[in-house]
Order: C-alpha cells, then sequence, then structure tokens
C-alpha cells in the first residue's frame, strides 16, 4: 500500500478538517444580532458577531480551524437565542448585565485595593519622613548648642533609649561632601536614667577609642537631654547579611567580637547587651566595633556588681588632663571609608583578610545533581524543618513561666540578680537569677551571635520570657547540664520533661544545609517497606537525620557538605557552656584553633601597617584631628561630687 510518510499525515488531516468546514459555511444560516428596543446590538447584552470576532482581530480566512471553532460557537449561541422564548431571551439577558455589574464591582474593588495600597505606602513614606523631621526638631529644640556645630543631615537609628543622628561639621562645609567628616549624634531620651547616660558615658571614655569598642568625641548636654557625639560608621544590618558570610567573614567577625570583649573585660566590666544591632560591622572593609554601653556594669572582685553611683564615674572627669588625653577616634568620611575598602581588596588579593569577594564552597559532588523537588517533597521538607524548630522552642503548657526556678535552700535569703539584657542573648545564669554573674554574661551572648552565623538562623533563640528561654537551652544542651549548674547556683530547675543534648554541629548543618538533608531521594534511601520513615524520639528527626549528641543511630554522613571547619563548632560549644565557670573567655577563645591557621588582618588597618599587627591583635584608633571634646555635665552632680 502506497502509504504517505507520517510527517505528511497532519497537513493532510488538516485539509480534511478544513474541507470538513468548507463544506458547512455554504449551509450556515445568517447571523441575526439580538436588539431589543432599548439595546443596540453588541453593546451591553455581552453578544458578539463571529463576523465581528473575524474583522476585529484577523481577516476571515475559512481555512483557519479557529476562526471555524469561533463561528461554530456563536452559530450554537445564536440558534439558542433566536429560538428561545421572550422570557428566556429577557432571563439571559438580566444573567449577562449581573454578569456585567458583578465584572464592575470586582474592577472598582480592585482600583480601591490599588488606592489603599499606594496610600498605605505614602503614609509609611511620610511617617519615615516625619519621624526623620520629628528626631532632627526634637534634637535642635532640646540641645541648641548642636546647631552652631553640626549639619544634622538625618535619623540613622533608634533604640529603647536613644535616637541616633548623622551630623557633619559645618566647620568642614567647604570641603567636598564625601571628605566631610561624619558623625553619629546619639540623643538620649529625656526620660532614660541619668545612671544610664552616665554609665555609658564612662565606659567610653575609659574604654572605648580602641580595640574595636566605640569611642566617643565629645558630650553635650542642656539641662536634662544629653547628646553623644560619636564617629559614624557605615554598617550592614546583620539581618541582611548572616546568611552570606563566608567562613573568613565569620572568623574575623567573631575575633574581632572577641578583641571587643576582651578589651572591655579586662576594666571588670560586663557590656551586658551583646547583641548584632549592638554591633557596627562593614562588610565591605572589614570595618567593626561594639557599641551601646547602656546596660554596661562593672563588678567588683567578689563578683558583686557595683551600683553606677559607686562606679567611680566622675574621677576622670575630675583629671583635666586625663580628659585632654582621651582617644579620640575621627569622624569617618565617605572617602576614608572606601579607601579602606581599597585596602582590604588589596589584602584578599593577597591572600588575606575576610570580605566579601570569598567564593562560597558549592555543595558536594554527591548532591549536585540532584532531581527537581516535587510539591509533596517540600511539604515534607516544610514539616520536618518544622518539628525540629518547634523541638528547639518546645515549652511544655504546664509549665508556670514565674516559677519554673526556686532556690533550693528556701531558708536562705533571697538576693537580687540582675536580669539586664536582650531576650534571646541571656545566659543560663542570668535565667536561673544567679546574683553573682561575671563577664562570662557577654560570652554567652558571642556564642549565640556565632550559632545564628554557622546555622544561618537569626534569631536563633526566640524566646517571648525567661522561663520559655530557659526551656530554648535545653532544647539544645540538655536538661541535665543546666540542672546540675541550676544546683550549683543553690538552684531547682522544676522540669515536666527531659531533654537530650543535641549534637551542635549537626544542627546548624541540618538548618543551614536543610534542602540537603530533606533530599527526596535521601529519604527515599532510608524508607521502610511500608513507606514510613523511622523517626528518633529524641529529636524528633528521621534516625538517618538524627541530630542528638550521642546518637545510636546509623547516620547519613554529609561529609564534605559543611563549609565550616569542625574547630568552629568546639569554639563554638565553648562560648555555650552552660557553666559560666567553665565557659572560655574572651582572653582564651582568641587563642583557640579556629582562629590561629589564619593570618590576621585587623579591621580598618592600611595594608602597609597590617604586618606590624602579627604580634597585637588591634590598633589604637587613630589620634583626634582637629575635634575638641566638649565635656558637660549637670550642676547639681557637679557640685555634689566636688568638682
Ligand atoms: N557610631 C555609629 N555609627 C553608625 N550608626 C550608629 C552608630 N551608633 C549607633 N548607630 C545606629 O543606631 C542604632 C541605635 O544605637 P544604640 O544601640 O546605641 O541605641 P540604643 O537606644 O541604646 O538601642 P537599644 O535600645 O537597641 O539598646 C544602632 O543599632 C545603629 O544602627
Amino acid at each position: 500500500m502506497d502509504r504517505k510518510p507520517s510527517s505528511h499525515r497532519p497537513h493532510y488531516q488538516h485539509q480534511h478538517y478544513s474541507s470538513n468546514i468548507e463544506h458547512k459555511t455554504p449551509e450556515q444560516p445568517h447571523y441575526y444580532p439580538l436588539k431589543t428596543d432599548t439595546q443596540p446590538a453588541n453593546k451591553g447584552s455581552g453578544c458578539v458577531s463571529p463576523e465581528s470576532v473575524q474583522s476585529s482581530r484577523l481577516p476571515h480566512n475559512p481555512q483557519d480551524p479557529g476562526q471555524a471553532y469561533v463561528q461554530q460557537y456563536f452559530q450554537s449561541r445564536q440558534a439558542m437565542i433566536t429560538t428561545a422564548s421572550v422570557p428566556q431571551r429577557r432571563q439571559y439577558q438580566q444573567q449577562q448585565q449581573a454578569m456585567q455589574i458583578n465584572e464592575r464591582l470586582a474592577e472598582i474593588d480592585r482600583r480601591n485595593a490599588i488606592k489603599k495600597l499606594s496610600e498605605m505606602r505614602m503614609q509609611k513614606n511620610m511617617q519615615t519622613v516625619d519621624k526623620n523631621m520629628e528626631a532632627l526638631k526634637e534634637l535642635h529644640a532640646s540641645i541648641p548648642a548642636i546647631n552652631k556645630i553640626f549639619d544634622v543631615q538625618c535619623r540613622i537609628g533608634s533604640g529603647t533609649f536613644s535616637t541616633v543622628l548623622l551630623g557633619t561639621l559645618q566647620g568642614e562645609r567647604c570641603l567636598l561632601e564625601t571628605q566631610r567628616r561624619r558623625f553619629a549624634i546619639k540623643h538620649h531620651n529625656p526620660t532614660s536614667h541619668p545612671e544610664r547616660i552616665l554609665r555609658e558615658l564612662e565606659c567610653m571614655v575609659r574604654i572605648g577609642g580602641v580595640d574595636n569598642v566605640i569611642g566617643i568625641n565629645c558630650c553635650i548636654r542642656c539641662n536634662d537631654n544629653v547628646a553623644f557625639v560619636m564617629p559614624y560608621m557605615t554598617h550592614d544590618r546583620f539581618h541582611d547579611i548572616y546568611k552570606l558570610l563566608s567562613v573568613q567573614e565569620v572568623r574575623e567577625y567573631m575575633r574581632n567580637l572577641l578583641i571587643a570583649l576582651r578589651h572591655v573585660h579586662r576594666f571588670n566590666v560586663i557590656h551586658r547587651d551583646v547583641k548584632p544591632s549592638n554591633i557596627l560591622f562593614n562588610r565591605r572593609t572589614g570595618k567593626f566595633l561594639l557599641c551601646d554601653f547602656g546596660l554596661a556594669q562593672r563588678i567588683a572582685e567578689d563578683g558583686s556588681v557595683i551600683q553606677a553611683s559607686d562606679f567611680g564615674a566622675f574621677s576622670f572627669l575630675r583629671d583635666k588632663d586625663a580628659v585632654k588625653n582621651v582617644m579620640l577616634q575621627d569622624g569617618n568620611s565617605a572617602q576614608a571609608e572606601a579607601e579602606d575598602y581599597m585596602a582590604n581588596r588589596k589584602m584578599r588579593a593577597l591572600g588575606g583578610g575576610g570580605g566579601v569577594d570569598h567564593p562560597l564552597k558549592g555543595p558536594p559532588s554527591f548532591l549536585k545533581f540532584r532531581e527537581p523537588l516535587t510539591k509533596k517533597d517540600m511539604a515534607n521538607q516544610k514539616a520536618d524543618t518544622l518539628k525540629l524548630l518547634n523541638r528547639l522552642r518546645f515549652m511544655s503548657p504546664q509549665t508556670n513561666p514565674d516559677n519554673y526556678v526556686v532556690p533550693s535552700v528556701s531558708v536562705k535569703k533571697e538576693m537580687h540578680a540582675s536580669r539586664a539584657g536582650t531576650p534571646g542573648y541571656r545566659p543560663p545564669e542570668v535565667l536561673l537569677r544567679h546574683p553573682h554573674q561575671t563577664t562570662a554574661v557577654d560570652v554567652w551572648a558571642s556564642g549565640v551571635i556565632m550559632i545564628s552565623m554557622l546555622s544561618a538562623m537569626h534569631p536563633f533563640f526566640k524566646a517571648p520570657n525567661d522561663c520559655s528561654a530557659l526551656a530554648e537551652i535545653m532544647n539544645l544542651v540538655g536538661d541535665i547540664s543546666v540542672r546540675k549548674v541550676a544546683f550549683m547556683m543553690d538552684r531547682l530547675v522544676l522540669l515536666t520533661q527531659k531533654r537530650n543534648p543535641l549534637d551542635l554541629r549537626r544542627v546548624c548543618m541540618r538548618l543551614r544545609y536543610a534542602e540537603h538533608f530533606l533530599a527526596p531521594e535521601m529519604q527515599r534511601r532510608h524508607r521502610r517497606a511500608d513507606g514510613s520513615t523511622e523517626m528518633c524520639r529524641g529529636c524528633d528527626q528521621p534516625t538517618f537525620n538524627c541530630l542528638c549528641r550521642n546518637s545510636a543511630h546509623k547516620l547519613e554522613s554529609y561529609d564534605g557538605l559543611d563549609m565550616f571547619p569542625s574547630n568552629a563548632y568546639d569554639l563554638l560549644s565553648r562560648l555555650l557552656e552552660v557553666n559560666p565557670e567553665k565557659r572560655i573567655t574572651a582572653e582564651e577563645a582568641l587563642k583557640h584553633p579556629f582562629f590561629s591557621d589564619q593570618q590576621r588582618i585587623a579591621s580598618g588597618v592600611p595594608l602597609h601597617q597590617q604586618h606590624q599587627l602579627v604580634a597585637r591583635d588591634s590598633m589604637p584608633a587613630t589620634a583626634a584631628r582637629t575635634l575638641k571634646p566638649f565635656v558637660s555635665y549637670p550642676v547639681e552632680l557637679a557640685s555634689a561630687t566636688n568638682i
């Protein structure tokens, strides 16, 4: 049989099909558009003739099967309309009108929603502008002296106790904008306790300006309003960068933080508010500053807290020479920042330093060509991650958040224990209400920052109150270590459930590389014959991904997946040591192998000076250029202390 090649068949079929249509077209009845007395045809009735469709879109082509379908559709509809009775037609018209009204209403709703959204956006922008203006006005009104020294540009941040504004010196108006030094003007809320302001001022003057600790240029007071003038530093929001940092950057970040803490701790001062928002870190230049000493406390040799009024707060002010010699940091011009960045880039090109140019290691080859995830896989992965988060955040509903820890010896007189700090960064000794707190409080907080970077989860601890904060810590490190420490501190922790300690490295890896841990092929490989997956009761994870520290399960190894070396986790476990007496100090931590195998690069120090730093960890800040310190203190306080 003479068969046509298969490639010709569609053409043949198409021709056949078209001829069918052509055959039908002559028999087609004429189209009578539906007309009523009040409505012109094709307007408002929702009826469109096939001719009008054809003429408005394409030239009529009877060979086109698409057009043929349109014609057929209208023919059948027209047949229905023409054969329908008057009430049926009216009903049809009413339906069409209702549809149109609905469409119009939907359109109006859509337009209103867009209008409302843009109004809300504008309102938000205006609120920000308002807040900026408000902050500027407030500063000008409450400390008029500021107007004579600074051009205050805008608000750069605000916390619970202050508003921080950006200012440049009026004396430098003749310079290019990029060359003008920039200052952060911290305007304390007048409701802030004077002791708090004084404490912060003293810390900044005595401790600040060196070793990554923010310094102060001057302090201006007018009645109950106080403003600190500090060098301004452009910085990255931790929230924007914590997932992106390379190993080298994490190393530099932690080292700079520990250098700052070591310096602060040498003065027997606990910062008490170490958290990312109090750290100014510039990813481009590698510069790092620890700021906000508003909660700082000085501790006596016996471990008791020295109150701010006994802090010797004014002793340094009495010594006028000491004030003159205060190491001041310069304001930071945009040009100086750009130069720092170039120096850093050069350093990286030579193989040292942190920074953004380091490429991230890709996934290991065995996981590189993974099959795409189905919706079901993604849902499973989400559920699995949620289980882990629930496990980490779990607190029994029976727990009484106001009475979770009691003194084990009830006859002992209860002592005051400081709770100052930010939720999520408080260590076990603070949550256990231990009165003798040490600089180890800050070391724990640095560990919390490190775990956020290693696990790519921020905030890592998210508890709304101290009780659930302690529960979160126990969910990670196990209940036994916390109960032991509590016992040591004469405290009894009331528990409703036991908790296994988790393996820090696997927890961080599981959160950071979730897609690898939950790869469908991995899950399939470990699935039982009945389709279920064996789960570990200790950590609520599949047994092959068990996160328990002493897991007895056969684990998937994920060799080579993690970009962080094992000594990073070793350091982490020492920073997050539950027992404050055993916790590593900042000084010891700086000697940890996590840092020692790397070339030391000090933040913000030009390349040619870096070799001098081998024996030292950081440089003192550059000397003041022109800005003279201006310190003013309340008349009442001055007379009270005989200054
Ligand atoms: N020297 C500076 N350079 C640039 N920005 C700064 C500087 N000092 C502070 N900021 C910005 O202002 C914000 C608030 O500053 P700071 O933490 O000192 O105020 P606070 O009122 O004590 O805040 P909190 O209530 O969070 O403790 C910081 O998070 C930071 O973004």
